[in-house]
C-alpha cells in the first residue's frame, strides 16, 4: 500500500522524519509515536502535501513527489485538528468533500447518507456542526474520509479528545471499515493499547525514526505465564496467597504482581507454566484448598512490555523509555512527547 524509503524532513530547528524507511501492507496499521514523533508530518508528505527533504515515498504505487492530486483521488484523509465550519450541517459538508473528490451530485449525496449512516450519525446530521460533540465531529470527519470509496484512508489521531467509550466506538468502527468494505487503513495514536486492541500491523516511530514494525501478533506473543484467579474462603481469607504458596511446595514458582495497585489486583497470581502439566497443578491446587476458579489464561505480552524488556530495545534506549512512562495498565499507557516536541515549531 505504501513504500517509505530513506525519508527524512527537516524544518529549520527540527528533524521531524530520520531516513525512515517502512513498507505498510493492506489491512489495519498502527502508527505509533509520542507527540511530536513525526506521524503528522509523514501523512502530510505521504498525501504530496508537504515536500520531503530526501528520500521518497509512494503510496497505492504513485509518487508522492509527482503524484499528489492522484493520491489524494484515491485516498482518504482524516485531520487531527478540528476543521469543520460549524454553520452547516454535517450532509452539506460530506456531500460537498464528496464532490470535491470528483462524484457527481446525485452519487455525492447517495454515498454521503449511507456514509453518515455507516459512522453512526442519524438525524442530527442536518443539524449545523458547530452543535456537535467532540465524538459526533470526529464521525463526521471520518464519513468526509471514507466518502468516494478510497481504497485506503490516512487517520489522523481518530480518538483525540474522546472519552473511553467514545475511543472503543472509535476504534470499533475503525475496524470496520477494513472488514466490511476492504479499506486500508493507516490510523496514528500516541496510545499504544488502543493499537493493540485495532490494528493488524504496528509501526513505532520515535524522534522521526524507525524504531520497530511487526504485526500486532508478533508484539503480543503469549508468554510462558499463566493468569490465575482466585476467589477468597473462609479457610483461606488470602486465597491467592495460599495458592502460591501450595504452588511452591508443589515445585511451581508463581507471583502476586501489582499488590500495591489496583483493587483487586492481588487476586491474580502470575505461575510461571514451564509446560502442560502446570495446568493441571494449578487446577488440583486449586481444588484441594477448596477455593474457586475465576479464570486460568496463558498471559500475553502488551506492546508496551516489549519496549520495557526487549533487548533490541536498548539501542534506543531514552525512546523506549519515553514509550513505556507513565502510570496504569501497560496496554493503556500514553505515550510521552518528545523533548523539542511542539515547542520548536518555527
Ligand atoms: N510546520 C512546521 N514547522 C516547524 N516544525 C514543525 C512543523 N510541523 C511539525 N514540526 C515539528 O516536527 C516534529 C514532528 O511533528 P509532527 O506534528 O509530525 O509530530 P506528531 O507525531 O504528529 O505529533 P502530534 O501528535 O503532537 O501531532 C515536531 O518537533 C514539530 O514541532
Amino acid at each position: 500500500m505504501i513504500a517509505i524509503e530513506s525519508l527524512t524532513k527537516r524544518y529549520p530547528r527540527v528533524t521531524a522524519l530520520d531516513r525512515l524507511t517502512v513498507g505498510i501492507t493492506p489491512g489495519v496499521t498502527g502508527l505509533v509515536g509520542a507527540n511530536g514523533a513525526g506521524k503528522s508530518t509523514l501523512i502530510k508528505i505521504l498525501l504530496g502535501l508537504s515536500p520531503a527533504t530526501q528520500g521518497g515515498a509512494t503510496v497505492l504505487g504513485l509518487d508522492v513527489a509527482r503524484e499528489g492530486a492522484a493520491i489524494r483521488e484515491r485516498v482518504g484523509y482524516m485531520p487531527e485538528h478540528d476543521c469543520l465550519p460549524p454553520d452547516v450541517s454535517a450532509t452539506e459538508f460530506v456531500v460537498h468533500m464528496a464532490r470535491m473528490s470528483g462524484l457527481p451530485f446525485t452519487a455525492a449525496r447517495e454515498r454521503t447518507a449511507d456514509t453518515l449512516r455507516h459512522v453512526g450519525l442519524y438525524e442530527e446530521r442536518y443539524r449545523p456542526m458547530g452543535g456537535y460533540s467532540t465524538g459526533m465531529k470526529q464521525r463526521v470527519k471520518l464519513a468526509q474520509a471514507l466518502v468516494h470509496d478510497p481504497k485506503l484512508v490516512l487517520l489522523d489521531e481518530p480518538t483525540n479528545g474522546l472519552d473511553p467509550v467514545g475511543r472503543d466506538e472509535m476504534l470499533a468502527l475503525i475496524r470496520r471499515v477494513h472488514t466490511d468494505f476492504g479499506i486500508s487503513v493507516l490510523v496514528t495514536s500516541h496510545l499504544l493499547g488502543e493499537l493493540e486492541r485495532t490494528c493488524d500491523h504496528v509501526v513505532v516511530i520515535d524522534g522521526g525514526k524507525l524504531l520497530r514494525a511487526s504485526s500486532t501478533a508478533d508484539f503480543t506473543k503469549s508468554t510462558a505465564s499463566l493468569a490465575v484467579e482466585v476467589t477468597d474462603t473462609d479457610s483461606h481469607p488470602d486465597g491467592a496467597e495460599a495458592l502460591r504458596s501450595a504452588l511452591a511446595a508443589a515445585g511451581l514458582s508463581a507471583q502476586l504482581p501489582g499488590t500495591a495497585g489496583a483493587p483487586g489486583a492481588g487476586h491474580v497470581l502470575m505461575v510461571d507454566a514451564t509446560d502442560e502439566s502446570a495446568y493441571d497443578t494449578v487446577r488440583d491446587t486449586v481444588m484441594e484448598l477448596g477455593l474457586g476458579l475465576v479464570r486460568m489464561e496463558q498471559r500475553r505480552h502488551h506492546i508496551a512490555e516489549v519496549f520495557n524488556t526487549e533487548p533490541g530495545a536498548g539501542a534506543s534506549a531514552p525512546s523506549a523509555d519515553a514509550l513505556t512512562k507513565g502510570g496504569g495498565p501497560a496496554s493503556d499507557r500514553e505515550l510521552q512527547p518528545q523533548k523539542g516536541g511542539s515547542g520548536d515549531v518555527a
